[in-house]
């Protein structure tokens, strides 16, 4: 083994102005097939680059070297990922990628007169729209139908490719090469314990909101004492409930939190929207959004009829000034707030950007999926709705502060079970606890469990339902966003706190404040420079993940539902597990 750290210190060199330029290439070919889906798959180059450098590293024994970013450089580039598998099998495995990736993005769902309806933007416009039993249904099932079930065999040979390189990189699976990104040995039991925390949250929000389903579908579909059926909570996943705040809002005589509208008669479009957006994070002195970005990005699906992977995301293209946005947006309140989310990717990327390339990351996973939602925590505000002309009138008064914070729950509470359930279930496909013969029937038991719901019609395991949601074809990892709705309440109490905001947390908005902006900035800047504890503790002025500031911003509302579920009489959880719902068809 060499010791030498000079040595090392200048084969990092090498590495990093190599990797800028392997990165770049990959990341256009990467670009070039996400923006315009051909049978052609993507280049695997960068495989080969990652396989030269990896094994080079794992020539030197860092033990007695001086500078912790060496050591830390050179333990990430010894974990080489899918380059550890033979040629062969790592052609099949970017292949197994490309295919499903493509075959989720281009599904659609046809009626029997002939059209044909593709996820983005008309599915999802009828899960958040329709109240029509059936109507949702069509959608709900037959996206499952041409999304998720001709995934399942190539899901089965994946799972064995990914685990193959995990394994030939020293883990025991994928799922524990996935949760090592956290540099956490106590995560999975840190993650169990915010669970149980927030739970009694979310069991409240689901009483309250399967009342008010009740009242809607009537008893032949909702049982007060039984999961909730899937279709009906204004998602196609039921990961966000927002879309159905028109049945739940508790005062509908007090003011409206919904922005849509009045987007629409103003005429806003996606670029405006980015604009927006681009306009919050500079009044934090943060970073603006370069040429490049509003030159390169793709904001809108594109109506030349050209196929692309409409699910959003952000690309740093390595060369420290290429950064887009790919994002089929819709002129919608929820798509702000996405609009804000891909944006702190991007802020994450300039902040970050003259770092080495291995720093050139989250503190954590969940960091980078925190950023951007901490600012639509102010954006979201009525206040600040007001400010940009999105809402007509505010008031501060209890019934408009609760129906504020009903709409924020149906998301940020909504969301806990979901985000926390996905990668349960992938783990144990990964450690073998789930056999692909009950890849469908766990899922829905995970579904029960966690978020007491049930498939509104019979499911086998000639479904894959998992297959249905992006990150699962896509191969992305999802606890990432259960942690970043976590954090995201500790980084915004914090910020408040830096921008001398007065008053509950809730109504907090960090507009304009430079104290926030360089408290958020210093931490983008580290990348994945520092463990994570480090970056939180420069935040929060202490290491750990915490629920509190997330019941803080919550509390009214907590206190609200927990009378209002008792004066309805309405019990907390499903005890009726096994109830199905009526099938008419
Ligand atoms: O998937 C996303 C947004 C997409 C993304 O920005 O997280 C994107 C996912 C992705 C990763 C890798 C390849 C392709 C897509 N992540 C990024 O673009 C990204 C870029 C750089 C670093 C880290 C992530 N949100 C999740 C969780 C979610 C639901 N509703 C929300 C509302 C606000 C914020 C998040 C969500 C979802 O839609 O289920
Ligand atoms: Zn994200």
């Amino acid at each position: 083994k060499n010791t030498d750290e000079l040595d090392a210190k200048a084969f990092l060199a090498q590495y990093n102005s190599t990797a800028e330029v392997v990165f770049n290439a990959y990341t256009e070919a990467s670009w070039a097939y996400n923006t315009d889906i051909t049978e052609a798959n993507k280049e695997t180059m960068m495989s080969a680059h990652t396989l030269e450098y990896g094994l080079k590293a794992r020539q030197y024994d860092t033990t007695d070297f001086q500078d912790a970013s060496t050591k830390r450089i050179i333990k990430k580039l010894s974990d080489i990922e899918r380059a550890a598998l033979p040629s062969d099998q790592l052609k099949e495995y970017n292949q197994l990628l490309s295919t499903m990736e493509t075959k989720y993005s281009v599904a659609e769902v046809c009626r029997e007169n002939g059209t044909c309806h593709p996820l983005d933007p008309d599915l999802q416009k009828i899960m958040a729209e329709s109240r029509d039993y059936d109507e949702l249904l069509f959608a709900w099932k037959g996206w499952r139908d041409s999304a998720g079930k001709i995934l399942r065999q190539d899901y089965k040979r994946y799972v064995e490719l990914a685990n193959k390189a995990a394994t030939l990189n020293g883990h025991t699976d994928n799922g524990a090469f996935w949760r090592s990104l956290y540099e956490t040995p106590t995560f999975e039991q840190d993650l169990e314990a915010l669970w149980k925390e927030l739970e009694p949250l979310y069991l409240n929000v689901h009483a309250y909101v399967r009342r008010a389903l009740y009242k809607k579908y009537g008893e032949k579909h909702i049982n007060l004492k039984g999961p909730i059926p899937a279709h009906l909570l204004g998602n196609m996943w039921a990961q966000t409930w927002s879309g159905i705040m028109d049945l739940v809002m508790p005062y509908p005589h007090a003011t409206q939190v919904d922005a849509t509208p009045a987007m629409v008669a103003q005429g806003w479009n996606p670029i405006r929207m980015f604009q927006e957006s681009d306009n919050f994070f500079t009044s934090l002195g943060l970073t603006p959004m370069p040429q490049e970005f509003w030159n390169k990005s793709m904001l809108e699906k594109p109506s030349d009829g050209r196929k692309v992977v409409c699910h959003a995301s952000a690309w740093d293209f390595y060369n420290r000034k290429d950064f887009r946005i790919k994002q089929c947006t819709v002129v919608t309140m929820d798509d702000l707030i996405t609009v804000h989310h891909e944006m702190g990717h991007v802020q994450y990327f300039l902040q970050y950007k003259d770092q080495p390339v291995s720093f050139r990351d989250g503190a954590n996973p969940g960091f980078h999926e925190a950023i951007g939602d901490v600012l639509a925590l102010s954006v979201s505000t009525p206040k600040h709705l007001h400010s940009i002309g999105l809402l007509d009138k505010v008031e501060s008064n209890h019934e408009s502060d609760i129906n504020f914070l009903m709409s924020m729950a149906l998301d940020k509470i909504a969301f806990l079970p979901f985000g926390y359930l996905m990668d349960q279930w992938r783990w144990k496909v990964f450690d073998g606890r789930i056999p692909s013969s009950e890849y469908n029937k766990e899922w829905w038991n995970l579904r029960l469990k966690y978020q007491g719901l049930c498939p509104p019609v019979t499911r086998t395991e000639d479904d894959f339902d998992p297959g249905a949601k992006f990150h699962i074809p896509a191969n992305v990892p999802y606890v990432r966003y259960f942690v970043s709705f976590v954090i995201q309440f500790q980084f915004h109490k914090a910020l408040c706190q830096a921008a001398n905001q007065v008053g509950p947390l809730h109504t907090c908005d960090i507009y304009k404040s430079k104290e926030a902006g360089k408290l958020l900035g210093d931490v983008m800047k580290l990348g994945f420079s520092k463990p994570w504890p480090e970056a939180m503790t420069m935040i929060t002025g202490q290491p750990k993940m915490s629920a509190q500031p997330l019941m803080e911003y919550f509390k009214l509302l907590i206190d609200w539902l927990e009378e209002e579920n008792n004066k309805n009489n309405d019990i907390r959880g499903w005890p009726e597990y096994d109830w199905k719902p009526h099938m008419s068809n």
